[in-house]
């Protein structure tokens, strides 16, 4: 018989009385473990060998499980704080334990809890003692994760850790330990392996992949090729990807254009007269200030109409319509045309709404944005300082809320979201204006997730618009985090974005 020289190695490596792992074979055959593998598989299909296959559990410490390794569990540090106070003795304050505990933020509910379960003492009344029996040292659940920070990197079997399945499970779901799941192949001789051995095989050349050098000497002719194997293990490439921010933003454009919206573009930085006066928002606004814009340092800009500019300052300073009555607070054109990063997208709407931006728009029109907007925030789990606002606006006789609610939950269930729930709002620039928010499939919390509403006639009206706009900015991230069950904001971009949450997430359409 003659057999590719990958398939005659792994057969001689390969035993009828001893199942062995692929690993083994490998390194016995001196082979890549993926190609050993995808020679054991040809070989199956011959009837030579048998690949079987073993189900594993590692298990390995997640950070927060080395971080209790290093410092102790908080309930061991709480019960040994409390017994240098004297608790074991009697009780005593329980505010000064966990400070002396060094427990902070998460850390104390977790302390208590786990310390009353394990029975290491009584919370009372804002008291603590601790039972001088307890044994913190023999607690299965610390020695569990000292054996599992004394095994490598690749983790230890579940076999190896001496722990009950109780313990380990604990670990699991207080979020201690990783369980990964992985699959063993295994090589055993047939009867008809063994009788090939015996008989003699004799291996044939095979080429793995055609080369430049095989084409151009014509070998290729008499070469005898590998055959593809699409079982064979084999380490996972990862290519290029587009991020999942900008695919979540392609496929909002996708759904826009879907429900007839145009797209807007505009400058990034722009006056404070198309951020902020066109939306009748008062030049002594709180949002105005240094402290929530980001100014540049950069000439005023002159390339505002003269009738545009005189309207809107007429509408802050006397009012605009019948009941408008305007701020009669300070104004002044100067401050209209400094220049600013875009607070949000909705100074792109106000260009295209007077008409700068191309053409004067006749009812009915739609049209939307997916840009970023810079804001200076507190970092946090739900805010960044440069964020994609998902703006749009459509402009039509007798529009209503209906109509607005209607975009809204006609836009989110394409992507599957079907709960959205509005809350009244103020803003200087719409009324009535209404706030979004979604539940957050892993944390079940509410989150923010738009701003919308009719734009005021104190808006519309200087802009020369005569017939209602219905508008709103939706937070891509926001948006994101729904469909892709992010906790935290930080986790899609930024420097502390999380590289397999990257690589793996995806994008509902
Ligand atoms: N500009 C608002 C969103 C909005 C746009 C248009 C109308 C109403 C609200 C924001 O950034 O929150």
């Amino acid at each position: 018989m003659r057999l590719p020289e990958r398939q005659l190695a792994v057969l001689e490596a390969a035993s009828a009385t001893d199942e062995r792992t692929v690993a083994e074979i490998a390194a016995a055959a001196d082979l890549k473990p993926e190609t050993a593998a995808g020679a054991a598989f040809d070989l199956a299909d011959e009837g030579l060998v048998e690949v079987g296959s073993v189900a594993d559990e590692t298990l390995a410490l997640t950070d927060e499980g080395r971080r209790y390794v290093d410092e102790g569990l908080p309930e061991t540090r709480l019960y040994r704080a409390g017994r240098d106070a004297g608790a074991d003795a009697e009780p005593v304050s329980m505010g000064a334990v966990i400070g002396e505990a060094e427990l902070d933020g998460p850390e104390v509910d977790i302390a208590l809890a786990n310390f009353a379960r394990k029975g290491f003492g009584r919370v009372d009344g804002g008291d603590l003692s601790v039972d001088p029996d307890a044994d913190p040292d023999a607690d299965p659940e610390a020695t569990a994760l000292a054996a599992l920070a004394d095994a490598d990197e690749e983790g230890l079997g579940a076999d190896a850790l001496d722990a009950d399945e109780a313990v380990i499970d604990r670990l699991d779901s207080r979020g201690l330990l990783a369980v990964a799941e992985s699959v063993t192949r295994t090589v055993t001789l047939t009867d008809e392996g063994v009788d090939a051995l015996m008989t003699g095989v004799e291996a044939t050349e095979t080429v793995g992949a055609l080369t430049p050098e095989l084409l151009a000497s014509g070998e290729w002719r008499d070469a005898e090729f590998a055959e593809y194997n699409v079982e064979a293990e084999a380490e996972t490439a990862r290519g290029g990807r587009k991020h999942v921010l900008r695919r979540t933003a392609d496929r909002v454009k996708d759904v826009l254009v879907g429900m007839g919206f145009k797209e807007m573009e505009g400058p990034h930085a722009d006056a404070d007269f198309w951020i902020n006066d066109c939306l009748f928002m008062p030049q002594d606004h709180p949002a105005r200030t240094h402290w929530d814009r980001f100014a540049l340092d950069v000439d005023p800009m002159e390339s505002i109409p003269d009738e545009l500019m005189a309207r809107v300052e007429a509408a802050h300073r006397d009012g605009w319509g019948l009941d408008g009555d305007g701020y009669h607070s300070p104004w002044s054109q100067d401050f209209a045309r400094e220049v600013a990063l875009r607070g949000h997208t909705t100074s792109l709407s106000m260009r295209y709404l007077s008409g700068v931006a191309g053409a004067e728009l006749e009812p009915p029109q739609r049209y939307f944005s997916v840009e970023k907007v810079y804001r200076n925030d507190t970092l946090d789990p739900t805010h960044l300082l440069e964020f994609f606002q998902i703006e749009g606006w459509v402009m039509a006789e007798d529009l209503s809320v209906r109509d607005l609610m209607g975009t809204f939950e006609e836009f989110y269930r394409q992507f599957g979201i079907t709960d959205i729930r509005f809350k009244p709002h103020y803003n200087p620039y719409t009324e009535p204006s209404f706030e979004l928010f979604g539940e957050h499939p892993e944390t079940g919390e509410e989150i923010e997730i738009g701003n919308s509403g009719v734009f005021r006639e104190e808006v519309t009206g200087p802009l020369g618009v005569d017939c209602d706009v219905m508008a709103w900015g939706l937070a891509l991230e926001r948006l994101a985090m729904l469909t892709t069950g992010a906790e935290d904001i930080r986790d899609l971009h930024g420097t502390l974005a999380d590289i397999d949450f990257l690589r793996n997430a995806e994008v509902s359409y």
